[in-house]
This record gives structure tokens, C-alpha cells and sequence, in this order.
């Protein structure tokens, strides 16, 4: 079966991984690990997975460890495909009926507010960057159709990685998401960090000046440098021949864009698993902030909610030590009749409040285009 038609058997619970190399898909719960201690994570799933060569791990961290509990399960039965793309392409779109009830959190003049204190709290706290989310609230009262949002998704983006996720409480977590927190293959480690944005735009000569406005600002650049310096930075020690383009690229979503850096490596040490070089490098400065605890404790005073999956990393590892670790952005919780959709982007100090709340707006997107809406 190739893998658009696999996004037909998608249940809720279950886990869906695509990428543009292949497509995993999870099913049923053999093993579950939880736990608000990543270190106790990384070493329990590798034992649990030593002498079972064919077997994964799959699940989620959440964006704040301590506080709320990792999520990994090896499934019953795994299949592994092909990419859903090209022929996730041709899928017909699902239509879905609309939320009876939609809630923004905070309301859009909060998150203004809110990044307005941030940008002054920067230099009195030493920070060089804070990010900082929104979310939206939507009520289907007859259930969500994750299923449709999820086969929508797919449909909708050809490259990244578009991912579903069963969350502890009978909730999901499903998105689409461009960004590699890390991948592993054997010693060879990759990362793609992304920051510093711009939305696209249906006019091509719109889309165009976007990007280019984007390629050469300032602000976004420095907003890029603090997210590439600090994957480095951790990625240095584990890595022999860590290679690091001079400048980002430019690269796009159907939503999006945003300056990249691709940063590969070689492990010195081949027993340092996926899960482990994955914990080791989250929370990034590309959902945190730099330097990290200080973000962190500005994120927890100026937003009104608690991120729980949302900012986190979703993916998968073998019993190798192999993986892949994605940033989980531009998703939604969901649970039965309710989803939240999150978005956010960094504040530096030349952040205009009104452009960030803009910015998350264009965010948005990803998931509202999947459920048909235009909010
Ligand atoms: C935090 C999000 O995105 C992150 C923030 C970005 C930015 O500030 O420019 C860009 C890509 C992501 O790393 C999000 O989509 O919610």
C-alpha cells in the first residue's frame, strides 16, 4: 500500500510520520514510556528496543520537559513506505464543516501587548532572543476530524515533515511541520534550523519581494544567528567534520517562508542515540529563546496558556539509535471536540509588536488551509 492510500487507515492514537524520504506509520501501543525526565527517556527506550532490530519508537516531547511528560510508544505493527508525495498530490481535499465556536489566546491586541513587554525585557534581562505563541482555540461539538485534517495536510505539503501524534489523555497532536530538530543515520547527524520569516502570498510579484525582503533583513538574520550558533554549539561536542554554511538559505512552505541552515555531522561516538542528541538540543532558540532558562521563565510570564506539546519534537528512533526529531510547530492539540492551534516566531530587539502578531497569523495557516477555513 503506498502511503496515500495508508492515510485512509489513520485512526486517532495512532502515529504517521511523512517526510520527503518516506512515510512511518504506527499503530497500537505494545510498550509506553512517559516521563518529565528526557535523561530517564533516552536511556529506557534504547534498552526497551536492544534485541528487537526491527522495532521503533515513536511519540513526542513536549516543549517544557520538566513540567509536562515525554510520550513514546512502541507501536503493535509499523509500516514503512514511500513518500506520500507525488501521489499525496492527486488526493481529492476533504471538506470539513466549519467550528461552532473559535477563541483566540490571548486576543490579538494580548499577543501585541505581550510582545511589546518582551522586546523591552530583553536588554534589562541579557536576552538576545524570547519566543513568543499564540493559540486558537476551535470547538467542533460533533468531533474533530482529525482524520481529514490529517489527510488534507499531507495532501497540502510535499516536503518537511507532516506528523500525528497520540498524546496522553486520548489526544493528539497533528501538523506540518518544515523544521529538523535533528536526524541520525548511523554517524551521520543532520540538523535544519529555521528562523526569521515571511508569509507567502498568492500574487507572485507579492511572494517575491517577500522573500527578498526576508533575505536581507537585519532583524531576521540576527534572529537566525542565535538559533544556528546554539545547534552548533551543541552539536560541536558529539561531532567530528560539523559542517556549517557561512549564510542561511532561503526556503518555503506553501505558507511560509523562512532563512534555513543545514548543519551535518559525524558522531564521534556511535552509541549516542537520536532520542539522546534530540534531548540534548531542545528546547532550540527557535521556540525558546537565547540564552534558555532566561527565555523560558519570559515565556512562562507573558503567555496566558501552557505550550504542552505544542514547541516540542515528534519523530521516531530505531533500535540502532537511528531517528528522526522534527519541531513541533505548526500544529494543534486535539483532543474530542476541541483543537488548539499554536504559533509563534521569535522577538529580538528590533521586533515590531503588530508584524510578530502578523506573523503568527501567517502561521496559522498551515492547519486552517487543511480544515478549509479562512480566519
Ligand atoms: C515558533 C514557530 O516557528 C519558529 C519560529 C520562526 C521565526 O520566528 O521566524 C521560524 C520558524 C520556526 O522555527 C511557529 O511556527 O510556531
Amino acid at each position: 500500500m503506498d502511503a496515500a492510500e495508508l492515510i485512509e487507515d489513520y485512526t486517532p492514537g495512532d502515529f504517521w510520520f511523512a517526510t520527503s524520504r518516506h512515510t512511518i506509520f504506527g499503530s497500537g501501543s505494545r510498550l509506553t514510556f512517559t516521563d518529565t525526565d528526557v535523561s530517564a527517556l533516552s536511556d529506557e527506550v534504547p534498552a526497551a528496543l536492544a534485541g528487537n532490530p526491527g522495532s521503533l519508537a515513536v511519540g513526542v516531547l513536549p516543549f517544557d520537559t520538566t513540567a509536562t511528560p515525554g510520550y513514546l510508544v512502541v507501536p503493535e505493527t509499523v509500516q514503512v513506505t514511500g513518500p506520500a508525495h507525488p501521489a499525496a498530490a492527486g488526493l481529492p481535499r476533504l471538506t470539513i464543516d466549519g467550528p461552532a465556536a473559535v477563541r483566540a489566546v490571548p486576543e490579538p491586541v494580548g499577543h501585541v501587548e505581550a510582545v511589546a513587554r518582551a522586546v523591552r525585557a530583553l536588554p534589562d534581562r541579557g536576552l538576545r532572543k524570547v519566543v513568543l505563541a499564540r493559540a486558537l482555540d476551535l470547538e467542533f461539538p460533533a468531533g474533530v476530524p482529525v482524520r481529514s485534517v490529517l489527510h488534507n495536510l499531507v495532501k497540502d505539503n510535499p516536503h518537511g515533515y507532516t506528523f500525528a501524534a497520540a498524546l496522553p489523555g486520548d489526544r493528539s497532536l497533528i501538523g506540518a511541520t518544515p523544521e529538523l530538530l535533528l536526524s541520525r543515520s548511523g554517524r551521520r547527524v543532520v540538523s535544519h534550523p529555521h528562523a526569521g520569516s515571511a508569509p507567502r502570498s498568492a500574487d507572485p510579484v507579492t511572494d517575491r519581494e517577500n522573500a527578498e525582503r526576508l533575505a536581507s533583513s537585519r532583524k531576521d538574520h540576527v534572529e537566525h544567528a542565535v538559533l544556528s550558533e546554539a545547534i552548533v554549539e551543541t552539536l560541536r561536542p558529539f561531532c567530528r567534520n560539523l559542517h556549517v554554511p557561512s549564510s542561511p538559505s532561503l526556503v518555503s512552505t506553501p505558507t511560509m517562508w523562512h532563512l534555513s541552515t543545514m548543519v551535518t555531522g559525524e558522531l564521534v561516538d556511535p552509541d549516542v542515540t537520536a532520542l539522546h542528541l534530540a534531548g540534548a538540543l531542545h528546547p532550540t532558540p527557535a521556540i525558546c529563546g537565547s540564552p534558555t532558562e532566561e527565555a523560558r521563565q519570559l515565556v512562562g510570564e507573558l503567555e496566558p496558556f501552557d505550550r504542552g506539546y505544542y514547541a516540542g519534537t515528534v519523530g521516531w528512533m530505531d533500535a540502532q539509535g537511528d531517528g528522526e526529531w522534527a519541531v513541533s510547530i505548526r500544529c494543534a492539540e486535539v483532543s474530542e471536540s476541541r483543537l488548539r492551534l499554536y504559533a509563534g516566531g521569535g522577538i529580538v530587539p528590533a521586533s515590531d509588536p503588530k508584524a510578530e502578531l502578523d506573523e503568527t497569523s501567517a502561521k496559522f495557516q498551515t492547519l486552517l488551509r487543511a480544515m478549509g477555513l479562512d480566519l
